[in-house]
């Protein structure tokens, strides 16, 4: 008998939503009408925009005594109770911030057939598409995304790699290399709010594992009813986000059970934790639940970098991270069965870590 091809995923026919904005359909297509309960919070109802701490990256690095501990524990503070801040003076040349926003626009507003070139096929989460999508029933983010795996090498797919624009892979390749090292030194002092040795993480995650997401966001004509992204929290252990200068502000995080914007500071990153850090942390740090919105008349583009350990490493709570007032959570695993599990799952809200929860003890 002939073997029986493996199913592939079904996910129907998933519009472009740039070429969805540019025949301006007199209604939105159902796939991408969200459910009320899922349907972005009027604004009357949103957490007001209180800024999320920013840290002065050139205060922890070459500050003085007194600007080094405040900066510190601004740190501390944000990663504790916020999952997320933003970096200011982080070193990154401005004009690099440019180049990268450059040639994600200038790849984003090719022909729909030169994107295509680059597919991001269902189940997989590189090239041009949308990820995350496993059925035809599912709701379709308003959004178009192109994402490539870059560290360490063999995650890399060169038939992705586009060959316009011209200086996409080049300018990639630097950005890359800047936030990599971002990265390694964020998590240095990140390590240092914990009590850990500086190179704690850097020493565990081997030769990290790094990739780059571009989002595109156009308009849509009615914001009320999309989502640009679907509620989650990255699989990762720190999460280094641009936002395009001059775009809607869309990025919404979930604070005290409400969705609060985050207006982004300027030529400033911001940093989220992902599940790896929660983990690791014992839930000290928390990967906060996000997600994006649209708005009616302006697009917005984000290049998100994910930083996480080698796919060989098993994680777990760090053992200084756990006592008898805060017992063990998650399990130790395989970091790239976790990541296996990130990417062949839907976005949603913080599901995916259940994957390392210890179950809790029934009580006898
Ligand atoms: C669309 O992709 C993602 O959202 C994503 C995937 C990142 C990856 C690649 C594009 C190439 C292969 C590596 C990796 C899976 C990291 C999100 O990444 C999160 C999920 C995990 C797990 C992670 O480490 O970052
Ligand atoms: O575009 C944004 O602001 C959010 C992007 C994001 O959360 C992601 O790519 O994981
Ligand atoms: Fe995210």
């Amino acid at each position: 008998m002939a073997p029986v091809p493996i199913s592939p995923i079904n996910v129907g026919h998933i519009d472009d939503v740039q070429e969805l904005r540019k025949a301006r359909p007199a209604t939105i297509p159902e796939r991408f009408v969200r459910d009320m309960t899922e349907r972005p919070t009027p604004a009357t109802a949103l957490q007001s925009p209180n800024t999320v701490p920013i840290i002065d990256f050139s205060r922890l690095v070459r500050g003085n005594k007194d600007e080094y501990e405040s900066e510190m524990l601004q740190l501390t503070r944000a990663c504790e109770e916020w999952g997320f801040f933003q970096v200011i003076n982080h070193g990154i040349d401005l004009s690099l911030l440019e180049s990268i926003e450059k040639v994600a626009e200038d790849f984003f507003v090719l022909p729909l057939e030169e994107k295509q070139k680059y597919p991001m096929l269902p189940g997989t989460v590189q090239g041009y598409g949308q990820a995350f999508v496993f059925s035809e029933d599912q709701k379709l983010d308003w959004c178009n995304m192109f994402a490539l795996g870059l560290e360490p090498h063999f995650i890399r797919v060169p038939k992705l790699w586009p060959a316009k624009p011209l200086k996409f892979s080049e300018t990639v390749e630097v950005y890359s290399g800047e936030v990599r090292k971002l990265c390694q030194h964020l998590l240095e002092y990140i390590a240092m709010t914990l009590n850990l040795r500086a190179d704690f993480f850097e020493e565990m995650f081997g030769v990290a594992v790094q990739a780059i997401r571009m989002n595109y966001y156009p308009p849509c004509a009615r914001p009320d009813l999309v989502l640009g992204l679907s509620p989650h929290s990255d699989g990762s252990a720190l999460t280094v986000l641009q936002q395009g200068k001059g775009g809607s502000v869309g990025l919404q995080i979930l604070k005290d059970n409400k969705w609060m914007p985050i207006q982004p500071a300027p030529n400033a990153f911001v940093i989220n934790i992902g599940d790896t850090l929660e983990v690791l942390t014992n839930g000290k740090y928390k990967s906060v639940e996000h997600r994006a919105v649209t708005h009616k008349e302006k697009d917005r583009l984000s290049i998100v970098t994910f930083y996480a350990p080698s796919y060989e490493i098993e994680l777990g709570p760090i053992p200084e991270l756990v006592d008898e007032n805060n017992p063990c959570k998650y399990r130790t695993y395989n970091h790239g069965e976790y990541s296996k599990h990130y990417v062949t799952s839907k976005l949603q809200g913080k599901k995916t870590l259940e994957f390392a929860k210890v179950e809790s003890k029934k009580p006898t």
